[in-house]
């Protein structure tokens, strides 16, 4: 169920912090779609009412991760897989290390406005966890709805009496820039002695996005999503275009700086989920919104071309969360081809620039990064940072006068060879 939607408790028990925060929810909420339907469960987390546009994830483990990424921002998230939070939730910081990105989930924080889980779990367990799904919830500020009717301590359809809101009062999504209130204001650096320079635009990314960038040795700035990438790009071996939430029509100005940097600058550049939707806006693809967006750990997609770890032919499983997608197009633009596309619904899943264009561009609609998910497809980081380091040799070698192609060979395999992905299961 896509439609724009609403938590909703009852007045007289908003403010109730002690009882929304306990183990065992017994204050009936109701969740209101726009289509008409309203459902009514348990309250737990914080007892509060919001808008949000309700979205399923077929995923069956990592709710921290999900509930933590940038993407989820402004929707409520429904967990189809029907017992969340039985091992809790971790304490989200991670050892101070410049190479690091200081928290072990995937940002600072509960990003989705709400979430609806069948069964909350009331006791954890994890060797990690400190606190339980519903006491993290209320410490965000974020409502939950779980369960049925709370029948025991409140009649059945209490809830249903306070009025669903008119049509009109729904919150439109796409309707706001959700990317600008969770880009980064400033840049800033990750591992500064990293060999290799990488610019991050941030249009909401996910620590493992950052995390798997600077694991394989590269330094790392991180843009805001509307920074005017061409102003410095000499300084840079390679792009990346993040992940984020809401409409990709909101990031034109992005798309357009970036088709100005695709035109006048061939180093690589590879984009995953909203970041590969604004690589496709700037070459000329249409970014629509599907019925059904993707959301959970178990998307099959078909490789239609061989790139770096990637064969052609071979379906690998991948970690999806996205509402919009690029059109398929017959012809595609020239200069680019498909990448990938989706085994269940045949939408776009990757486009890459073509060998003949000259340029080494990639974007792909799911997250290689997993967290949560499978890591079929995680040596695209590889990939791209040994692309990035043979782009950056082969310029410095070729401006030596006195190397030859012949003698630049072995270097270049030195520093690209202990990098190379190992290869995929066939
Ligand atoms: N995870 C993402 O980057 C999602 C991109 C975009 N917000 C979408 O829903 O399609």
């Amino acid at each position: 169920m896509l439609a724009r939607s609403l938590i909703r408790l009852p007045r007289i028990y908003r403010g109730f912090a002690t009882h929304a925060g306990s183990a065992k929810p017994t204050l009936p909420a109701v969740l209101h779609l726009k289509t008409g339907q309203s459902f009514t469960g348990r309250s737990f987390g914080a007892p509060r009412s919001i808008y949000g546009e309700t979205v399923f994830s077929t995923s069956i483990t990592s709710y921290t991760e999900s509930m933590t990424d940038p993407s989820y921002r402004g929707q409520i998230l429904v967990f189809t897989t029907p017992l969340i939070g039985n091992y809790g939730v971790p304490k989200n910081k991670a050892p101070n290390d410049a190479r690091d990105v200081g928290v072990v989930l995937e940002s600072a924080g509960i990003q989705c406005a709400g979430v609806v889980v069948a069964d909350v779990a009331e006791k954890y367990s994890h060797y990690l966890a400190v606190e339980s799904l519903a006491s993290w919830c209320n410490r965000y500020n974020v409502p939950g709805i779980t369960g049925g009717p709370p029948s025991d301590v409140w009649p059945c359809g209490a809830d249903a009496s306070q009025p669903a809101p008119a049509a009109h009062a729904y919150w439109d999504p796409s309707a706001e820039n959700l990317v600008d209130q969770i880009s980064t204001k400033e840049p800033y650096v990750l591992n500064p002695t990293g060999d290799v320079q990488i610019a991050v635009l941030d249009f909401g990314a996910k620590a493992n996005i950052l995390r798997s960038l600077v694991r394989r040795g590269a330094a790392v700035t991180v843009m805001p999503w509307n920074y005017d990438f061409n102003r410095v790009r000499d300084e840079y071996d390679g792009l990346f275009l993040s992940n984020g939430p809401g409409d990709p029509q909101q990031c034109w100005d992005a798309a357009l700086k970036l088709r100005r940097t695709l035109a006048e600058w061939s180093k690589p550049v590879f984009g995953i989920c909203m970041g590969h939707q604004i690589i496709g806006m700037a070459a000329g693809l249409d970014a629509y919104r599907m019925t059904f967006g993707n959301r959970g750990h178990n998307q099959p997609v078909l490789a239609l071309a061989s790139s770096g770890s990637i064969k052609a032919g071979r379906v690998y499983v991948t970690s999806q969360n996205h509402q919009y997608a690029l059109k398929l197009q017959d012809p595609f633009p020239q200069g680019w081809e498909p990448f990938f596309i989706n085994c269940n619904d045949s939408s776009v899943e990757g486009i890459k620039s073509t060998a003949a264009s000259g340029k080494r561009v990639w974007g792909v609609q799911f997250h290689p990064e997993s967290a949560g998910g499978p890591l079929d497809t995680i040596e695209m980081f590889t990939d791209f940072v040994a692309e990035c380091r043979a782009v950056k040799l082969q310029r410095g070698l070729d401006t030596e006068d006195t190397m030859g192609a012949a003698k630049v060979e072995p270097v270049l395999r030195k520093a690209v060879l202990p990098l190379r992905p190992v290869a995929v299961a066939a």
